[in-house]
């Protein structure tokens, strides 16, 4: 078989040559000649709206980006996700998240075992505890009712699960409250243990491979806490529940089968929300809530494994990306939620997005000779305005952005939500249009400024526009809505890493900093030196002056 680079297609070259028409094209103008451009480059799925017309595009730009990924095969992809094949090939696993959110009993196999029987049973088991501990019929070591929960996790047994708890746990709900322990800095151990009474409080370990040092010592600590104050060790059967891969592991630790939910190696870490990764989630919101959040999942994958490539969401985001970043060669694309529930969710794709795709090495071993995933950052709307925006209006770097705006709010405050909807929106239309020397001369006239005033502020007044930007509407910030979010950020970064010709579903660059983090921590405790560079040596020599022992 000959190796597929996508470089060398006739159609990457055609997306060169329209990318140097394209580089001129300012979206004001697109707008001006096509008033009906909205209706054109908008659409809905899976409950979510997106207008994408607020890009540097137009038909020809999508359509040659469509055949790129008819050429990358992407269909043909989508269906070997779906047929549980193993597309994570470095580690000859299945890529099968669908799976946790698919409703039925059969539809996924891997290796030509049904899954979903496992999927169902575990989502049984969650909705025995979950409904327990909401009922108040769990109780702690000296019969007391569960108040808190902690989430002892890291990466994807965090970010996901403390994402969506902060956007879908009311406070004044009831549920008890879930916090999330990730960090080996005892500094956050102190502050998560300090507020809270052990007779009350349940752990979930949660650890794929039930391997990682953070979590260990964490629930180490929290095992210890415990038993401080409880009569003897049979608590921990009360107080600890686990979920993992490795059930070895899990029991060597100290934690029952009967507390301990399976999740399996066909699900990543940073795709693992949906299944019982998600039992904070759960514990929180209650498991229909939960259910409602799988279906929202669900129904984006419906869309995304049926709809036409022109007429589909992840698509479109993941095509449009590759745009801005292979040909544009932006090296960010922001995430704006301007819905304070979403505040972490650009931490949360930061790791799906640039743990998936942070990758230079194509599946032949090669390298790649084009830039693949971005640096993907942001924060919620309108804080960001008051930040860190200065730089997308006036600064000199192309910063394609998703903009996330809901219609209407859980909670009802006079005009708030209006006055954040329209900031929003607002900042999509001027990081678009901007402002030119001449609207910005008539401005300062208007202003009443002298002449020479007017004159020195000209440069400082113009806006260059021309920032592309997405707009996803929400209705409201509901469990599904945000289900079939996060369902169109995971294959948006999937159709990138097919075209990229990438494996969006191992993470080797992780490791080695994991590596040597024990060799340095091993002279730590004295048990030897190691060859370093004159910067480590020299930062180990003043970790020994001002250690105090
Ligand atoms: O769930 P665990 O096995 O404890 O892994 C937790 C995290 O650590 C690893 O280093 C990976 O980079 C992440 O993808 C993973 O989510």
């Amino acid at each position: 078989m000959s190796r597929y680079v996508i470089q060398h297609t006739p159609v990457w070259q055609a997306l060169i040559r329209h990318h140097r028409e394209a580089a001129d094209w300012h979206m004001r103008d697109l707008f001006a000649r096509q008033p009906d451009r909205f209706a054109r480059f908008s659409l809905t799925a899976a409950g979510l709206r997106l207008d994408y017309s607020k890009n540097r595009i137009n038909e020809e730009t999508i359509a040659l980006l469509c055949q790129l990924a008819q050429a990358a095969r992407l269909p043909q992809q989508m269906q070997a996700m779906r047929a549980g094949a193993p597309i994570n090939y470095s580690e000859q696993r299945a890529a099968l998240h669908v799976a946790l959110r698919h409703p039925e009993q059969e539809g996924y196999t891997v290796v030509g075992q049904a899954v979903m029987p496992q999927v169902h049973a575990v989502r049984e088991q969650m909705r025995v505890l979950v409904d327990a501990v909401r009922a108040g019929q769990w109780r702690g070591y000296g019969g007391a009712t569960i108040t808190d929960v902690v989430n002892i996790g890291i990466g994807g047994s965090d970010l996901g699960p403390r994402m969506v708890v902060e956007a879908l746990q009311a406070p004044e709900a009831p549920g008890p409250r879930v916090h999330f322990l990730s960090n080996i800095d005892p500094e956050q151990l102190h502050r998560v243990l300090s507020g809270l009474n052990p007779a009350r409080t349940l752990f979930i370990v949660v650890s794929k491979s039930f391997t990682t040092l953070e979590t260990r010592l964490n629930a180490e600590a929290a095992r210890t806490w415990l038993l401080a104050a409880a009569p003897d060790e049979s608590a921990i059967a009360q107080h600890f529940v686990a979920v993992s891969s490795n059930l070895t592991a899990v029991q060597a630790f100290g934690i029952a089968p009967a507390q301990t939910f399976a999740m399996w190696d066909w699900v990543g870490g940073r795709y693992s929300v949906w299944s019982a990764v998600g039992l904070s989630v759960a514990l929180a919101i209650g498991m229909d809530a939960f259910d409602a959040f799988l279906a929202g999942g669900h129904a984006m994958d419906d869309h995304f494994f049926n709809a036409p490539l022109a007429e589909n969401m992840p698509v479109l985001l993941g095509l449009m990306g590759i745009w801005y970043n292979t040909f544009f060669k932006a090296h960010t694309h922001a995430v704006m939620p301007y819905v304070h529930g979403l505040r972490s969710l650009p931490a949360h794709l930061q790791q799906l997005d640039m743990e998936s795709n942070g990758k230079r090495i194509g599946s032949h071993g090669e390298r790649l000779g084009f830039d693949t995933g971005p640096i993907i950052w942001g924060d919620v709307g309108v804080n960001v305005q008051h930040a860190f925006f200065q730089l997308l209006h006036q600064g000199t770097r192309l910063i394609p952005a998703d903009f996330i705006v809901c219609v209407n709010s859980l909670h009802e405050h006079g005009l708030h939500q209006d006055h954040l909807f329209a900031n929003g929106v607002a900042q999509t239309e001027a990081l678009m249009r901007g402002k030119t020397r001449e609207e910005a001369r008539l401005e300062l006239q208007q202003s009443g400024v002298d002449d020479a005033t007017a004159q020195r502020l000209l440069p400082h007044k113009v806006f260059p526009g021309n920032q592309p930007s997405n707009t996803l509407l929400l209705d409201a910030l509901t469990p599904a809505a945000l289900g079939a979010l996060l369902a169109l950020y995971e294959h948006k970064v999937f159709v990138q890493g097919v075209i990229w010709g990438i494996n969006s579903f191992d993470q080797w660059g992780v490791e080695y900093g994991k590596q040597l983090a024990q060799a340095v921590m091993a002279e730590l405790q004295g048990q030897g030196e190691g060859e370093h560079d004159a910067s480590t040596q020299g930062l180990l020599a003043w970790h020994r002056q001002l250690r105090q022992s």
